[in-house]
């Protein structure tokens, strides 16, 4: 899971602009980055007469996340134009997810994605999501030449920690309420 991380990080990078030297970003930022397994039950309500939710909508506080589900369903993301889509389950695919740590990182050339799981049946599902973070102390500051010419920077630099608590202090009990989002925490110019 690892490797896929960073192949994927690398990858992500070179889809930056033209010329960028993706590789001089890769080992200067990205290198000791770190990965956590979140292995998930869900266990249904026992009469499920309507869908319910099993994860309230978020953003993964990552910079991009891998899972897995099983065949049961019930992942969902937000289109652009706010309507919630299935991502059905693929045999031998998983899922990968920005996070909000590389929306900042890329001054949003990357977005962060809004999901949520529905459980629409009543039996278990089971789902694994691996985070790949910057490491605790990083201080995550899009670079010039990621923010590009003529663009506004959208995020003052910050600690990679103080995001993660400011998240975990806001979520108790609310977690997909807007207002706690990496621009709440960060942005310029809300
Ligand atoms: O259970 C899933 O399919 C997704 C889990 C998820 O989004 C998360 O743990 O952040
Ligand atoms: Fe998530």
């Amino acid at each position: 899971m690892t490797k896929l991380s960073q192949r994927i990080i690398e990858i992500l990078l070179r889809s930056l602009e033209d010329g960028l030297d993706h590789k001089k970003y890769y080992e200067s930022e990205f290198k000791n980055g770190h990965g956590y397994l979140r292995i998930i039950n869900y266990t249904p309500l026992k009469c499920l007469d309507d869908e319910v939710e099993g994860l309230g909508m978020h953003t993964d506080m990552s910079c991009v996340t891998i899972v897995y589900q099983d065949q049961i369903g019930g992942l969902q993301v937000k289109s652009r134009e706010g309507k919630w889509m299935d991502i059905n389950p693929c045999e031998e695919t998983l899922v990968v997810n920005i996070g909000d740590m590389l929306q900042a990182w890329s001054n949003e050339k990357f977005r962060s994605s809004e999901h949520r799981v529905i459980l629409k049946k009543p039996v278990n599902r089971f789902s694994l999501a691996f985070f790949w973070c910057f490491e605790d102390e990083k201080v995550i500051f899009a670079p010039d030449e990621v923010v590009g010419e003529g663009y506004a920077r959208i995020y003052k630099p910050f600690v990679c920690s103080d995001y993660l608590k400011f998240r975990e202090s806001s979520e108790r009990g609310k977690f997909e309420k807007v207002g706690f989002t990496v621009r709440d925490f960060a942005g310029i110019n809300l």
